[in-house]
Order: C-alpha cells, then sequence, then structure tokens
C-alpha cells in the first residue's frame, strides 16, 4: 500500500456514500419490531492526509461506523470506499488499506506483544523480512515489555500495544475509536505525539471522540454525527467558530430601516424590515446581556427564536463532558 506511486494516489482516503446501518430487532425489547437504526444515510469524503475527527455524544453511530470500515459490522445499504477500494468488491485489499483500533481492549492476557505483533502480520500475510515488530513497539514505548504476558500491561499500554497491532500491516489510514476514553493525560500526550508522527508521514488518521476539546487540538476537518446522521462537516475552526456561534433570529412589530448602532457587536442582518438576525459568542457573550442590549434599543419585538438548537445542543453535550485528567 505505502508503496502506491504518488500519481496514483487517491483523493480520497475513505468515501461513504448513503451509508445506513439497521441493526436486527432484538427479542428482549418487546413492541420493537424494526431494528434500531443506527446510521441514516450518512454521506462522508475524508481526505487523504488529513486528521478527521468523528463527534458525537453517546450512540450517535460513531462505533457503527467504524465497525463497517473494520469489516466488524456488516452495512445494510450504501457505498464504502477504502483508499478507492470498494468494501463490498474486494475487502481483502480495503482491510490492506486500513488498520483499526477498537474501542475495546480485548488481548488475549497470554499472549505477549511481540506474539500478538507477528501473528497480526502473519494475518496479513506480511512476508518475516518486512515485519517492523520492535520498531513499532519502540515507537509506542513498549520494547520493554515485548515478551511480557499482556495480562501484565496496564491499561495504558494495552491501548498502546492495539494501536501497534493496527500498524502492522503499514496502512495508509489508521482509525482509532475513542481512544482516550478512559486514559490519563500523559498517555493521551504519548498517544497523540504517535499520531502526529504518522500522520507527517502521511498516514490519514480518522479518530472518534466525545470530546470538542480534543477534535479541536487534533483535527483539521471535524464532522458531528448525532442519530445516525452527520449533521456537519466543515474545517475545524469554522466548524468551532460556528458552534460557538448562536444565531437570534427577531420577528419585530414594526418595520426596521436603520439597525439601531448599539446592536452592531452582534453582527446585526437585515434580512426585511420585520427580520433582524443577530449573532453573539456563547463563550463570550450570556444571552441575558444580548436581551438587554435589544430592549434598550427599544425595538418593538414580535417575536424570538434561535436558529440551530440541534447543533448548540450538541455543542452543549459535548463541551460539557470534559476528557478525563
Ligand atoms: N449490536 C447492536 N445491536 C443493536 N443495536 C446496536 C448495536 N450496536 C449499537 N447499537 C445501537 O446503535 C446506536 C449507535 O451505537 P454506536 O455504538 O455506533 O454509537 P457511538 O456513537 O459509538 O456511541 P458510544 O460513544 O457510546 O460508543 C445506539 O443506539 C446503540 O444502542
Amino acid at each position: 500500500m505505502a508503496a502506491k506511486s504518488a500519481a496514483s494516489l487517491p483523493d480520497l482516503a475513505v468515501s461513504i456514500k448513503g451509508l445506513v446501518k439497521r441493526y436486527a430487532p432484538s427479542s428482549d425489547r418487546k413492541g420493537a419490531k424494526e431494528g434500531k437504526l443506527a446510521l441514516d444515510h450518512v454521506d462522508l469524503a475524508i481526505p487523504r492526509g488529513g486528521i478527521f475527527g468523528l463527534l458525537g455524544p453517546n450512540g450517535a453511530g460513531k462505533s457503527t461506523l467504524i465497525n463497517i470500515l473494520a469489516q466488524l459490522v456488516r452495512k445494510t445499504e450504501g457505498e464504502v470506499r477504502i483508499w478507492d477500494i470498494d468494501l463490498d468488491r474486494d475487502p481483502r485489499h480495503a482491510a490492506a488499506a486500513i488498520g483499526v483500533v477498537p474501542q475495546e481492549l480485548n488481548i488475549d492476557p497470554f499472549f505477549t506483544p511481540r506474539d500478538l505483533l507477528d501473528l497480526q502480520a502473519g494475518m496479513y500475510g506480511v512476508p518475516k523480512a518486512e515485519r517492523r515488530t520492535m520498531q513499532l513497539l519502540e515507537a509506542l514505548s513498549l520494547a520493554d515489555k515485548a515478551t511480557a504476558y499482556a495480562r501484565t500491561l496496564s491499561g495504558g499500554m494495552r491501548r498502546r500495544l492495539m494501536v501497534a497491532k493496527a500498524m502492522v500491516h503499514n496502512p495508509p489510514v489508521l482509525v482509532l475509536d475513542e481512544p482516550t476514553a478512559g486514559v490519563d493525560v500523559e498517555l493521551r500526550q504519548q498517544l497523540w505525539a504517535y499520531v502526529r508522527e504518522l500522520h507527517a508521514q502521511g498516514v490519514t488518521i480518522l479518530l472518534t471522540t466525545h470530546y470538542l476539546e480534543e477534535a479541536e487540538e487534533l483535527c483539521d476537518q471535524i464532522a458531528i454525527i448525532n442519530h445516525g446522521k452527520v449533521i456537519a462537516c466543515e474545517p475545524t475552526a469554522k466548524l468551532v467558530k460556528r458552534l460557538d456561534t448562536k444565531e437570534v433570529l427577531l420577528t419585530l412589530g414594526a418595520d426596521l430601516t436603520t439597525v439601531p448602532a448599539a446592536l452592531a457587536s452582534f453582527a446585526p442582518e437585515l434580512k426585511d424590515p420585520r427580520h433582524l438576525k443577530l449573532h453573539y459568542r456563547t463563550t463570550e457573550t450570556k444571552f441575558g446581556a444580548l436581551l438587554d442590549a435589544i430592549r434598550a434599543t427599544g425595538l418593538e419585538i414580535a417575536d424570538l427564536s434561535t436558529v440551530e438548537a440541534d447543533l448548540e445542543d450538541i455543542f452543549l453535550e459535548l463541551t460539557r463532558r470534559r476528557p478525563a485528567a
């Protein structure tokens, strides 16, 4: 994979079109004839060479999407291409193009890191001469644990071992599902340093997270998923600004031709003589201060509504929970 010439490299590392996943109905949920719709016509274009964040609250569908890429979950509908290889037509080569670090750290307790990586390399048909077992263990600060039983490794070491395992076949795309869930600050920094190093080497990174701060720190592009739908997908700076900006639409009781100067700091947009849109940064301005400013102008307000409530709710949800310190 890594040997592909620059001219033949795809523009998109991952391309997803109309992806639907409906889980089979569970027998213990009475009355639920239809299974859970976990992904509802998802389209995503993940450019080659970037760090792409898939952000969303619990149960949004992030793991389902990752597990479809990893071929652990079968999609219901839609097209998935990894490194321009269709998952349905050529699952084997699609699998060779991607390394996935799952959320769960299932490692056989009696395997050593070296055995585990050798086994994985064998599964992917990596010839012995091309194996990079010790190099990977060193890169992830696990060289001194190469021959220790996995059961003696700490949670952080296991997580790093899973990253090494995902990189054994040198895939051009690395996917990390909630890599820092329950991980301490030091390990998080180590993990990100390694991810950045891979990125610098040209590996495309896709990660899922609950945490806006984390996505903001690492990712150049972020997609937000909620209830199985992608509700935003933008460059990080643009998205963060949009998430932090609240729009308020005022319906006026009388025609307005000139916006009062006192509202200038709220980026006013007079849509028509009866509708005025204002913007404010939620991290900088309290809603009460905005109301006070409106009241002080003496404008007659017939109605007031906020726009893009869905994104705002998610923003609150994502910022309320912070990464574990
Ligand atoms: N095997 C399954 N059978 C039935 N429903 C499932 C299954 N796996 C997940 N779901 C449901 O599909 C929805 C999406 O779950 P998913 O695990 O993909 O979300 P998530 O965004 O990864 O959440 P989390 O961050 O909590 O892992 C949830 O409502 C979940 O309960």
